[in-house]
């Protein structure tokens, strides 16, 4: 496919090195490319840099937390506001950058900028909201109160799904509650990170609060000073299962605060009641948001048998209207995957689910005249429950349509699985919704509806989902420590 190379309005955004302690260093050793997905032509080279660099920037951030952590509610608030209102003024040129580095249609990517600023407007209201409590203790010459402290300075590790939102959900938490925040972009997606670093710059946090550093074949290594580093009091990492295990492991050394948000392998249940043209259109826009690689996409989809035909029938008219294509083609629903290991994922569920007898209701397949990572979906229905998909995430634009007859049967598929992040239930029958939703082994059950993420609400699972909780009223408690203060031997009260 031809190259759709994007026009940025502010040219600052593109950034040709990591942040540290204030500094753009855009020169190292050696060097990665950003590639476009779609194309696989170059973006952009950055440095690979040392591991000495991820030093440089915790002991910039351990310093800034020095003054950074004593400023006002209301100064940091005033900051996170600048920044929201900073990335609001250049959501196109973002949204640009995260299409051409992630392949996400453009449409999508300027909702991902308006999520992600939202997470600096919601901390910019929240960042002056650290209540603590008072307490009466059972000794009655002493009084008690608690105050919120912020943690200390945080390591941030994000995938490159979401390249902005992962990092100013943790980051925005993380600044209000007077943390400083080292981050760490996956290498396919670093250019939104560098982004928000310029505008975190333009915004007016002081030097050593907001650091990026970057590697492509580093990662590990960077990971392991992260999490073992003394001055580091707390790791949030978004991402997979398996890497999550691995950073818990590495942080047990300094008995760091964690916050995990890890795989989903979310259920969608349509029961016969529901509406089921609403219950169509919302399981897609579950499905295919970033065409499958979202941590709560829909992944095992249970259909009551009764409605089973008719579902397929209406959801393959609705996924064979999609527009694939380069993400900056204003044509294009749905851009492209982000590398060819996520297609073949989804080419081995989808062939495990044929071997075991499933029916083709969208053949959909690779699409080699776009390019290399371009995969149009596929529905398969009667998916068995043995089928691959039921256990494992596939992270891709497979639709697997699974029959069940009772809702006792669907609600012990759901639970068949380690992880638990998102459900989703399709009914009008507020009984069995209820029920439903409270037998779900998942930390988010999302009702009649295939969206939900928003800043207002707590983000996380349970299971092998992950520990912790992002936006929300909860989402600042994670940066902070709970201090008691007792003041004794107070005189007998008059
Ligand atoms: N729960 C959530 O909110 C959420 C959100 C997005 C993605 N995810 C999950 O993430 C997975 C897909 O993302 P992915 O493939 O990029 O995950 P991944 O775990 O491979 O990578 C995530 C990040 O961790 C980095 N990383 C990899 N190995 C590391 C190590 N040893 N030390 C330190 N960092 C390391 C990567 O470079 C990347 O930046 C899926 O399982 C998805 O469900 C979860
Ligand atoms: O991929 C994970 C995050 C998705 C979301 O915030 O809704």
């Amino acid at each position: 496919m031809a190259g759709f190379t994007p026009e940025f309005k502010n040219t600052d955004l593109i950034r040709k090195g990591g942040f540290v302690n204030g500094q753009w260093l855009e020169s190292a050793p050696e060097t990665f490319h950003v590639t476009d997905p779609a194309t696989l032509e170059v973006i952009a080279t950055l440095p690979d840099q040392p591991v000495s660099v991820v030093h440089e920037a915790i002991d910039g951030a351990a310093e800034a937390f020095r003054s950074y952590k004593r400023t006002t509610p209301k100064a940091r608030s005033t900051l996170l506001r600048n920044l929201f209102n900073l990335m609001m003024e250049n959501v196109d040129d973002l949204a640009k950058i995260i299409t051409w580095e992630n392949g996400k249609a453009f449409s999508e990517a300027q909702g991902e900028v308006k999520y992600a600023a939202s997470y600096f407007e919601w901390y910019a209201e929240e960042a002056v909201r650290m209540y603590g409590t008072t307490i009466q203790p059972n000794n009655g010459s002493n009084r008690a109160f608690t105050v919120r402290q912020p943690v200390g300075v945080c390591g941030i590790i994000c995938p490159w799904n979401f390249p902005s939102a992962m990092i100013t959900r943790k980051a925005g938490a993380a600044l209000a509650a007077g943390c400083t925040v080292v981050i760490k972009p996956d290498s396919q997606t670093p250019l939104s990170a560098l982004a928000l670093a310029y505008l975190a710059e333009k915004a007016g946090f002081p030097r050593g609060a907001f650091n990026v550093v970057l590697s492509a074949t580093r990662t590990p290594e960077f990971g392991l000073v992260l999490c073992e580093s003394p001055k580091v009091k707390k790791i949030s990492f978004t991402g997979s299962t398996n890497v999550g295990k691995i950073l818990m492991k590495q942080s047990s050394s300094t008995m760091k605060k964690l916050s995990f948000e890890l795989g989903g392998n979310a259920p969608v249940i349509v029961f016969d009641d529901a509406d089921l043209k609403q219950a169509v259109t919302q399981t897609i826009l579950s499905k295919f948001r970033g065409l499958g690689q979202t941590c709560v996409c829909a992944n095992r989809i249970y259909v009551q048998r009764t409605v089973i035909d008719s579902f397929a029938e209406n959801l393959a008219e609705e996924v064979n209207a999609f527009v694939i294509g380069h993400g900056l083609d204003p044509k294009t629903t749905h851009g492209c995957l982000i590398n060819d290991n996520a297609i073949k994922k989804v080419e081995a569920h989808v062939k495990d689910a044929l071997e075991k007898g499933a029916k083709t209701v969208v053949a959909g397949g690779r699409l080699p005249e776009l390019g290399p990572n371009f995969y149009a979906p596929t529905v398969l229905s009667h998916v068995p429950p043995t089928a691959l998909v039921n256990k494992d995430e596939t992270f891709g634009p497979f639709c697997a349509l699974i029959p069940f007859d009772t809702l006792e049967e669907v609600v012990g598929y759901a639970n068949d699985t380690d992880l638990g992040l998102a459900s989703y239930v399709f009914s009008k029958n507020i009984d069995t919704i209820y029920t439903v939703a409270e037998a779900l082994e998942t930390g988010m059950v999302s009702c009649n509806t295939g969206l939900f993420s928003e800043c207002t609400i707590p983000f996380g699972g349970v299971k092998e989902s992950g520990f912790g909780r992002e936006g929300s009223l909860h989402g600042i408690e994670d940066y902070t420590v709970i201090k008691t203060i007792t003041i004794g031997n107070l005189p007998t009260p008059l």
